[in-house]
Formats: structure tokens, C-alpha cells, sequence
């Protein structure tokens, strides 16, 4: 069977939502008083927003074929993100088959080696994977998650991120992920409010419903421990992200001190087989959370979550609305899918990448049929409203 051939690839950036869903307005539940790494400077630890996290903007990468059709996709990654695309990654694909996604793939993925592997550069690769994957979907006029060997399942469940859990009980989704507002920096009494927190959500939401805490990277081992001990008489359901990326050997030991029953998850920074194969062979956690933006793309996701299974690990994707639910839907491994609550007081359901993506679908009572991704390829399309820049050609 003959496919088009790769044409031409480009990529944009925008601003202001979209894949770098950082990039909200004021008074955004997503920029109160998050703990973060940055928080051990009172300067930084109000907002988020005031050491960049959203200096980057979205990346969009289309690629087109020799018949016209485009594949597309977003992800975090905007200027610098755009640069290495069109700059180094486009020779490799231009011309080339559209079914050649795995030799395309190591060859982004070995040219840019020497000063890629993780974070930037695998965003620009993950969204050029994840635009490949599109256009193929598009040319042989089926869902991804059909390219993907089919679903598992009829309908995925979600649980919801954001400062009210309460109302997303009330909104169908199966649990709540809070933000943890205070890191070390702020001692015992932020370690109390913390946890008075927790104890407030708990008595709003009883006592089956899952309660988790989002610590983005922000502290150190010892107060992992702690926030966890205390927070297990609330029925804490996991402890997300409490450390540096970089620390697989303060995540094992967290794992190994963490209270019977509590989880132990993170991995929405990590990248590559590779840096997910440390997380799993040093014992690192009980739920890996990779980012189908930022790990390397769908490509690279399928063999991270084939050695995640054999190990008995979950994986359940960070965010990437309907990228990732295209691959949640293929997996037992994967029962259940994160959604963002973008909304800014997190109390009603909006799409996750809002305004960019048209016919983005979003959890109805907390859940999704298989039949709302039954479109080719991703099955989203590009607001025409929202203005893409291409800051270089090739
Ligand atoms: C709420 C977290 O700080 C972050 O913004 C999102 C995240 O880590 C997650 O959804 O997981
Ligand atoms: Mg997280």
C-alpha cells in the first residue's frame, strides 16, 4: 500500500492557554501560592508565572503530505521548541515515507543527542511524533488509538486536577488532585496547612473519594516523608511529583518509607525509555506519569508503558488531553486518565488546551467513550480564531 510522502513540515508558536497551559490569566487557581522549587525565594513563591513557567507558549507542528493532507499537534515547548524543529528536525522527515514513524523517530532522536534527552528537545520531537501519528491517522482515515491496536475499553474514567476536588465529585470525576501550596521553605506552619487542607477537602468529599497531592518537584525527602505520614490519616491516595526529577534515589526511598497503601507516583518530567527505565528498575514508584507531549511522543510512550506493564507498574499519562486518551483507551495498564481543570476556580469542565483545539473532547460526568475519539487521527482540529506565528522557516 502507497502513502503520500512528507511535504513539508512547519511549526508555530502560540500564546495564552493552549498546551502550555501555564499560561493563564490573574487569579488562576494554577498561580496561587503553588509549592515549587523556586518557593525557597520568597520573590518566586507567589506565582508561578514570576519565574517563567510560561515563558515558553505552545508548540504547533504540522506536517503535510505530497496530497495536502495535514497532520498536526501542540505541546509546550514555543520559540526554541519551533527553532529545533524547523532547523535541525524537518530534514529527516521531508520526503520521507509517513509510515517510517520508528526510523524518523531515532533519527530526531540521535541527531540531537549530543545536546537533547530530555525536557525541550523531546517536546519538539514529541510533537513532531505526535503530528506524524496524526497525519497517518488522517491518510488511512482512522482514530490513532485504532493504529495503536484498538481499546481495551468502552469508556475511560477520570480523575480531575485542581484547588476544588469537592466540585469535581460533584462534576463525576472518580478523584481529586490537589496542588500543594506550601513547600519546606515555609516549615511547620505551611507543613500544617498543608494538611489542614487535605482534612478540609476530606470531610467535604467523605471518605471513598480519591484524594491526591501534586507536590511539582518541590521538596526535599524529609519532608516528603512527613507530609506523607500526616497526611495518610486523611486518606491521602498518592503523593505525586514530591522531588527533583533528577533524584531517583530520594523517590526510592520515599517509596520504601511511604505509609502501606499510600502511592508513589511522578514521572511527568521525565523523558525516554531510558529515564523512565531508571524510575522503574530502581523502584522508584508505583504509578508513572508520563507526559505524551514531553516523553518523547506516542512512539516513544508505547515502549515506556511495554516496560511499565511487565513490571506491574500503572502508567497514567500527565495531562496532553486527547493525545494521551488515544493511548489510555489502548491499555489495561492505563484504567484511568488525569484531567486538567482549567477552569479558573476549578469548577466547571472546560478543554484542557481551551481555546486552541476545536472538537476537543472533554469527561462528561468524569468519563469518555471510545466513540468521542472515532475521528481520523487525533480527531481535533486548530481554532482558526487563535493567531499562530511561524518565528522561522527552513
Ligand atoms: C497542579 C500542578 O502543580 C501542575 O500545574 C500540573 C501537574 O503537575 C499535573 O497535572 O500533574
Ligand atoms: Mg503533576
Amino acid at each position: 500500500m502507497s502513502f503520500p510522502k512528507i511535504k513539508h513540515v512547519r511549526a508555530f508558536v502560540v500564546t495564552g492557554g493552549g498546551a502550555d497551559y501555564h499560561d493563564q490569566g490573574d487569579g488562576h487557581w494554577i498561580d496561587d501560592h503553588i509549592a515549587t522549587p523556586m518557593a525557597r525565594y520568597p520573590e518566586y513563591r507567589q506565582s508561578r508565572q514570576s519565574f517563567g513557567i510560561n515563558v515558553l507558549g505552545t508548540l504547533v507542528v504540522e506536517v503535510e503530505a505530497d496530497d495536502g493532507t495535514i497532520g498536526f499537534a501542540v505541546t509546550t515547548g514555543g520559540e526554541p521548541a519551533a527553532y529545533i524543529v524547523e532547523k535541525h528536525l524537518a530534514r529527516f522527515l521531508e520526503g520521507a515515507q509517513i509510515t517510517e514513524i520508528e526510523k524518523l523517530w531515532d533519527q530526531m532522536y540521535f541527531s540531537t543527542q549530543y545536546y537533547g534527552r530530555k525536557g525541550l528537545v523531546i517536546n519538539a520531537i514529541s510533537g513532531v511524533d505526535l503530528a506524524l501519528w496524526d497525519l497517518l491517522g488522517k491518510l488511512r482515515g482512522e482514530p490513532v488509538h485504532q493504529l495503536l491496536g484498538g481499546a481495551v475499553r468502552k469508556q475511560m474514567e477520570f480523575y480531575a486536577t485542581g484547588a476544588r476536588p469537592d466540585l469535581a465529585q460533584k462534576l463525576g470525576f472518580i478523584g481529586g488532585k490537589l496542588p500543594l501550596h506550601h513547600g519546606p521553605a515555609e516549615g511547620e506552619e505551611g507543613l500544617k496547612q498543608n494538611i489542614a487542607e487535605l482534612a478540609e477537602m476530606r470531610s467535604r468529599v467523605g471518605a471513598d473519594f480519591w484524594l491526591m497531592f501534586d507536590c511539582w518537584m518541590s521538596l526535599d525527602l524529609n519532608y516528603a516523608i512527613k507530609l506523607a505520614q500526616r497526611a495518610h490519616e486523611h486518606g491521602l491516595k498518592w503523593i505525586e511529583e514530591a522531588l527533583s526529577p533528577d533524584d531517583y534515589w530520594g523517590y526510592a526511598e520515599l517509596k520504601r518509607q511511604a505509609p502501606r497503601g499510600m502511592l508513589v507516583t511522578t514521572g511527568e518530567h521525565e523523558a525516554t525509555r531510558w529515564g523512565f527505565r531508571m524510575l522503574l528498575e530502581m523502584g522508584c514508584c508505583d504509578i508513572i506519569q508520563p507526559d505524551v507531549g514531553w516523553c518523547g511522543g506516542l512512539t516513544e510512550l508505547v515502549k515506556i508503558s511495554a516496560l511499565a506493564d511487565a513490571r506491574g507498574t500503572l502508567v497514567i499519562p500527565h495531562g496532553s488531553s486527547v493525545y494521551s486518551y488515544h493511548f489510555v483507551i489502548t491499555r489495561h495498564n492505563s484504567p484511568f486518565a488525569e484531567f486538567l481543570m482549567m477552569a479558573p476556580k476549578a469548577d466547571e469542565v472546560v478543554p484542557m488546551f481551551n481555546p486552541l483545539l476545536l472538537d476537543e473532547p472533554v469527561p462528561v460526568n468524569g468519563r469518555l467513550d471510545v466513540g468521542a475519539l472515532d475521528k481520523p487521527g487525533f480527531g481535533v482540529r486548530l481554532n482558526p480564531a487563535c493567531t499562530l506565528r511561524r518565528p522561522y522557516t527552513h
